[in-house]
């Protein structure tokens, strides 16, 4: 059984534990109580953001976390790890797998995601790496790459996936990167309920990554108060 295997989360439900500056719940130790209540739930997994956040959940919580530092770069679009930097901050604080924008995007320094991958792989060769694409063209160039695993969460998110949610037309895109990758494919990204999130495992999905339907209660409240009009 490979390292993946080991975590334990086929077919299992992520619980996204983030708020960002700005965000009502900003706050490592809020984060940590976040993924300890995703634990009592049930959840299998944790995906955090910040070596902070992530150190402060994992003394909450013995769950594999899927780490991401999100930082702005002036010359790139590239916010989720965009750099050998960030990718050292996430191995420092123990971050099972790491998750990084694998979009056709330019990265900052006009560095290309084969290199970036290749400057992984060379210093932390036993490194999990998971691939934030968004759409079927970045699916299959990050499995060439040998991504351990390929993520939906970028779909809707960049100039190519504009206005695209990953949900339409019964998961269309989501099974269409499930049928054209070898890597195991997550769903992650406007996952709103428990019947897509089971829906995305019936259709092949390897794990299913929730955030703000969960840990955000400001979109929720406000899913409410449009939902009531
Ligand atoms: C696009 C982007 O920056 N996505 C981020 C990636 O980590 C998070 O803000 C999302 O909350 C996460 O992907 C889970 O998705 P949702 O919160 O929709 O369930």
């Amino acid at each position: 059984m490979g390292t993946l295997e080991l975590l334990g989360l086929k077919s299992q439900l992520v619980v996204s534990c983030q708020a960002l500056e700005g965000e009502p719940l900003h706050s490592s130790f809020i984060m940590g109580r976040m993924a300890l209540a995703a634990l009592q739930g049930g959840a299998a997994g944790i995906r955090a953001n910040t070596a902070e956040d992530i150190i402060e959940i994992k003394t909450q919580v013995n769950l594999p976390v899927i780490g991401i530092v999100k930082r702005d770069y002036p010359d790139s679009p590239v916010y989720i790890t965009p750099t050998m930097k960030e990718i050292d901050e996430l191995t420092g604080a123990g971050a099972e797998i790491i998750a990084l924008d694998a979009t056709s995007d330019p990265r900052p320094g006009g560095l290309t995601l084969a290199d970036l991958v290749k400057q992984v792989r060379d210093k932390y060769p036993d490194q999990l790496l998971m691939a934030d694409i968004s759409t079927i063209e970045e699916a299959a160039a990050a499995d060439s790459l040998g991504f351990d695993l390929i993520s939906s969460t970028l779909v809707g998110y960049t100039s190519s996936s504009k206005g695209q949610k990953v949900y339409e037309k019964d998961f269309e895109i989501l099974k269409a990167i499930i049928k054209a990758v070898k890597a195991p494919v997550v769903a992650e990204g406007n996952i709103l309920t428990p019947e897509m999130a089971k829906r995305c495992i019936e259709l092949g999905a390897y794990s299913v990554v929730v955030g703000g339907a969960i840990t955000r209660p400001k979109q929720i409240t406000e899913r409410f108060i449009q939902g009531m009009k």
